[in-house]
């Protein structure tokens, strides 16, 4: 490690379904904020991947003077990943949550970072934050989590916003029109998780957890809005089982 800087904080295993315990909506609390770099990276294929990817795209669409955006920033790994890629001083940088214990933990993740950008971070529900200049918004496994009928206006709202020549970068997990295919695909992914060391309780408490919260959709359907919504190009740079990320540019 760099003599003088900051040591990254320990990772807290996630056990939050090892024991049976009472069906409930998974939400983004104190408890998941504790555990959620260990819980999102044992969980999530190619996360670790997608990361530093963001870095490296974000680094090809930042324009000086722009706003760059992480909606739905959890505890920063996203955001960090593009103040990293930003190469201009002069853009800003905001993250945006509506959990406050994320956003808590997510200011001392950034304060952790010896970086010069400054970064901004607002605990708001990104359905109402501000956007405006924007030359690189992701939404990083967020939209997801966003109640279906909200998705095409908040999406609208951020194509509105984004400047010609930039871009949203959208990560999620999606499901499959072929029923076989989604079988196979969500049996990979548990296998995944198995690989990771869940067990097979905690792999279904947690899928009924999230089953009325995280609503996957179709490759196509994401597609069809993103254009629908004004982007003017859609491709997915990555996919690892039923985990894709697309990128969605604004050419005019
Ligand atoms: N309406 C909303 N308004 C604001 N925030 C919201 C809303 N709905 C959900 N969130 C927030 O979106 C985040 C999703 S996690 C993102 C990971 C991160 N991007 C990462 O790259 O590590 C993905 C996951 O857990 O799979 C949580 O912190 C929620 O509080
Ligand atoms: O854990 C899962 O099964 C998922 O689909 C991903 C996930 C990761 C973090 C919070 C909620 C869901």
């Amino acid at each position: 490690m760099t003599e003088g800087k900051a040591r990254a904080p320990e990772q807290i295993t996630d056990r939050l379904f090892a024991t049976e315990r009472n069906p409930e909506d998974f939400r983004f609390d104190a408890s998941v904020a504790r555990v959620f770099p260990d819980m999102i990276r044992r969980s999530v294929p190619g996360y670790t991947t997608i990361i530093p990817m963001i870095e490296v795209i974000t680094e090809q669409y930042a324009q000086p003077g722009s706003n760059c955006y992480d909606l739905g920033c959890s505890l920063g790994a996203s955001t960090l990943a593009m103040r990293h890629g930003i190469p201009y001083p002069d853009c800003t940088l905001v993250g945006v949550d509506n959990s406050s214990a994320m956003i808590e933990r997510c200011e001392h993740y950034i304060a952790l970072d010896d970086h010069e950008l400054p970064v901004t971070l607002r605990c708001e529900d990104l359905l109402n934050t501000e956007l405006n200049q924007a030359a690189v918004t992701t939404l990083n496994f967020t939209l997801q989590f966003v109640p279906p009928e909200h998705r095409l206006n908040l999406l609208t709202r951020i194509a509105d916003a984004t400047l010609p020549g930039g871009v949203l970068i959208l990560s999620e997990k999606v499901r499959f029109e072929s029923d076989c295919e989604q079988d196979i695909q969500t049996r990979l992914h548990h296998e995944f998780k198995r690989a990771n060391g869940y067990s097979d309780l905690e792999i279904s408490q947690k899928r009924a957890a999230i089953e009325k919260v995280l609503i996957p959709e179709t490759l196509a359907a994401h597609r069809e809005r993103l254009l629908n919504a004004g982007f003017d190009q859609v491709l997915v740079w990555y996919q690892c089982f039923n985990f894709v990320s697309m990128l969605a540019i604004k050419t005019r």
